[in-house]
């Protein structure tokens, strides 16, 4: 028996340790309510801040489905209730607290406390370091140790965006009517110095014009609207400074990965706008973005080559700019700045030509190529410009950026492939639980590797949920070789209960929230810790607790499961498992092999490699034996049928099935 198998189901936990506890069903992170979406509250100097729960007064109001496997297909019975439907047409204005900033020590404390760290990575002052480097590019040297730690106001509630930030009241208003109360650690540290840096770092001389920052925070903790409140508040400010009523230009460009993302954006900005008169667009192809144009957009939310394709067109040799443009996001940094999409998003970034651009970027995982990448730009911007560059701060919530702490954490050997369908039909049925935890329960959320074999399981899977429960109808699989209507509507039926098993790529992996989604399910290992760390971040948003991802692995992935194991040893560090809590206990982690620079790169590039092709790549209940025995039945009457027809064209039958496609981002 494999050494391996007997090590993972070694870690199994007991009953007592598991999910649930009592009251098994109350914890998935789909049912009751969740009232406190920060995750971190440390003592600090013996005093400590407590997650304050039980107060009725922080209640978000939210009802969120309960799926039942065996429901008759009632669509309406498992869709969610509209929270909307629960509250008035408008939301009163929100309390507007007297302004009161809290002194720098006790900043330091409750930022310390949300371990939440800010740090200022460059300022013009220190120009005097910047020197030429052998490639003659401007890089900003500023020592690690030298880089100070700053300590801005945090935000303790959303009131005092009003009472100490002076956000638009119809801004605060919209923010007030998602039943918004308490702000994650991220909206804590970046909303006050995003829109009012003067406020926020009165004693910091330097940053009252504003700042650029890269913002690294957990997967769901709300950096959606860290970066939206304060985009369109400067727009709002400008235009009531300028006395610009009525008038519609492009100022801010969010960029994001994929389709999904974008349209998940444009809706969350659409409720922040109601009632401003600003235009939160996303961008379609044939667009125009001109002032003289038809489209009217304040904030445009694409993806990098359909915004590069208008810039592009047109006369050859060309790219228009974008010099109305004050504000460019990148939300999911880290992925639009890889080589997948580098050239993309820095060709965005070079059309907005204004001045005054103000620039943050925002990811789950951030690694240190990155932030080298934007100090690098960032300076080289300025240069050619020849504007003073604006300073850049980093703000990081968390003790590391590979981990996703408030969910529970598996890895599950099986010896082949077949054995890991097995194991996912088992815990798709609906009595299946982990450790004897709660049953596990839909929504599901399964990961694969390519477009091929998601479809592949899909259809695998069709037929496991009972007719009388609405059968294959509640299993989908989204992928980029999709038409566009069609993700939309397998989104719109996820997110209203209808499916309940959704497989896909990738392309699901980052920033789309499902508020529901119980298990997030690796059916083939992700190519990177960070695919890990946005993969699982699906489940457990806001704070959640409860979620589970389970992450499946065969003989194949040996080599490279070390890094979702390294992640997941780590999130139960900083959630404070040890021992038997633990779900990857420190004897595997010692028996898995160390992973290669060279196998990190080719599994982050092209997956699994046998999964790519060939017999490996199948998914099929079918046994290796079946399987070769059709296929030589099949070969047999291909073989016959020639011989018959007395036709060869040369290629005879072996030819092999064409590559996998990765299925990760789009356009
Ligand atoms: N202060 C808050 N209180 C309660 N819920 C919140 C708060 N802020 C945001 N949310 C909710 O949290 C969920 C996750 O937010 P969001 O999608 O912005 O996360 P994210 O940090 O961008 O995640 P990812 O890294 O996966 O992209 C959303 O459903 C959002 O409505």
């Amino acid at each position: 028996m494999d050494i391996l198998k007997v090590l993972s189901r070694g870690t199994k936990k007991s009953a007592k340790s598991s999910l649930s506890g009592g009251s098994a069903v109350g914890k998935l992170p789909s049912s009751g309510t969740k009232t406190n979406p920060q995750l971190y509250h440390d003592e600090v100097r013996g005093h400590k801040r407590k997650r304050d729960v039980e107060e009725p007064e922080n209640k978000i109001p939210e009802v969120l489905p309960e799926v039942d496997f065996f429901a008759p297909k009632d669509v309406s019975e498992s869709k969610p209730a509209k929270a909307e439907s629960k509250k008035s047409k408008r939301a009163a204005s929100p309390v507007v607290e007297a302004a009161k900033l809290l002194s720098a020590d006790e900043c330091r404390q409750l930022l310390r406390s949300h371990r939440l760290k800010v740090t200022l990575l460059y300022k013009r002052e220190e120009q005097h370091k910047v020197k030429k480097s052998k490639k003659k590019k401007a890089v900003v040297e500023v020592k690690k140790d030298k880089k100070p730690q700053l300590a801005p106001q945090p935000l303790e509630s959303f009131g005092q965006l009003r009472s100490t930030y002076n956000l638009s009241r119809r801004v605060a208003e919209n923010l007030s009517y998602q039943g918004y109360k308490i702000p994650t650690e991220v909206q804590m540290g970046s909303m006050p110095l995003l829109i009012r840096p003067d406020v926020a770092l009165s004693e910091e001389q330097g940053l009252e014009n504003g700042v650029d920052l890269l913002a690294v925070a957990p997967t769901g903790s709300g950096k959606t609207i860290s970066f939206l409140v304060p985009t369109i508040n400067n727009i709002m400010r400008r235009r009531a400074q300028d006395k610009l009523h009525g008038i519609h230009e492009l100022e801010a460009i969010v960029i994001v990965p994929t389709r999904e993302l974008a349209y998940q954006i444009v809706n969350v900005g659409n409720q922040l706008v109601k009632g401003t008169g600003l235009k939160v667009v996303g961008m379609r192809k044939g667009m125009i973005l001109a002032a003289e144009s038809q489209d009217i957009v304040d904030i445009l939310i694409t993806t990098p080559l359909l915004l590069l394709n208008f810039l592009t067109s047109g006369s050859a040799n060309t790219q228009k700019v974008l010099p109305t443009v004050r504000n460019l996001i990148l939300d999911e940094a880290d992925v639009l700045l890889d080589p997948l999409f580098r050239e993309q998003t820095l060709g965005i970034w070079t059309a907005c030509s204004n001045p005054d651009l103000g620039l943050s970027f925002w990811s789950a995982t951030m690694g240190s190529n990155i932030e080298t990448l934007v100090t690098e730009r960032l300076a080289s911007r300025a240069e050619s410009l020849s504007i003073p560059q604006r300073p850049l701060v980093r703000l990081v919530v968390g003790l590391k950026d590979t981990a996703v702490p408030n969910i529970v954490h598996r890895l599950i050997y099986t010896a082949s492939e077949q054995g890991k369908l097995l194991a996912l039909r088992q815990l798709l049925r609906p009595t299946s639980s982990i450790d004897s935890g709660p049953p596990l329960r839909p929504p599901f959320l399964v990961f694969t590797q390519t477009i091929d074999r998601a479809t592949a399981l899909q259809e695998e899977l069709k037929y496991d949920i009972p007719l009388e429960a609405g059968g294959s109808s509640r299993i989908a699989a989204l992928h980029s070789g999709l038409p566009d209507a069609a993700r939309a509507a397998i989104m719109r039926k996820f997110r209203a209960g209808e499916i309940w098993v959704l497989i896909t790529t990738d392309v699901l992996a980052r920033g789309v929230d499902f508020a529901g989604v119980n298990g997030v399910l690796n059916y083939d290992v992700p190519g990177s810790s960070a695919a890990y760390v946005h993969r699982a971040g699906r489940t457990g948003r806001a704070g959640r607790e409860g979620g589970i991802a389970v992450t499946f692995y065969t003989k194949e992935d040996i080599p490279f499961v070390k890094t979702v194991a390294n992640v997941i040893a780590e999130s139960e560090k900083q959630a404070g498992k040890t021992g038997d809590e633990a779900g990857v206990q420190k004897w595997l982690l010692d028996a898995l092999p160390n992973v290669g620079k060279e196998d990190r790169k080719k599994l982050k590039e092209r997956g699994v490699e046998s999964r790519r092709s060939g017999n490996k790549a199948m998914i099929t209940s079918k046994s290796g034996y079946e399987r070769r025995k059709e296929h030589n039945r099949k070969g047999a009457i291909e073989g016959s049928k020639k011989r018959k027809m007395e036709v060869d064209d040369g290629e005879g039958d072996a030819k092999g099935k064409g590559d996998g496609e990765w299925g990760g981002f789009d356009d």
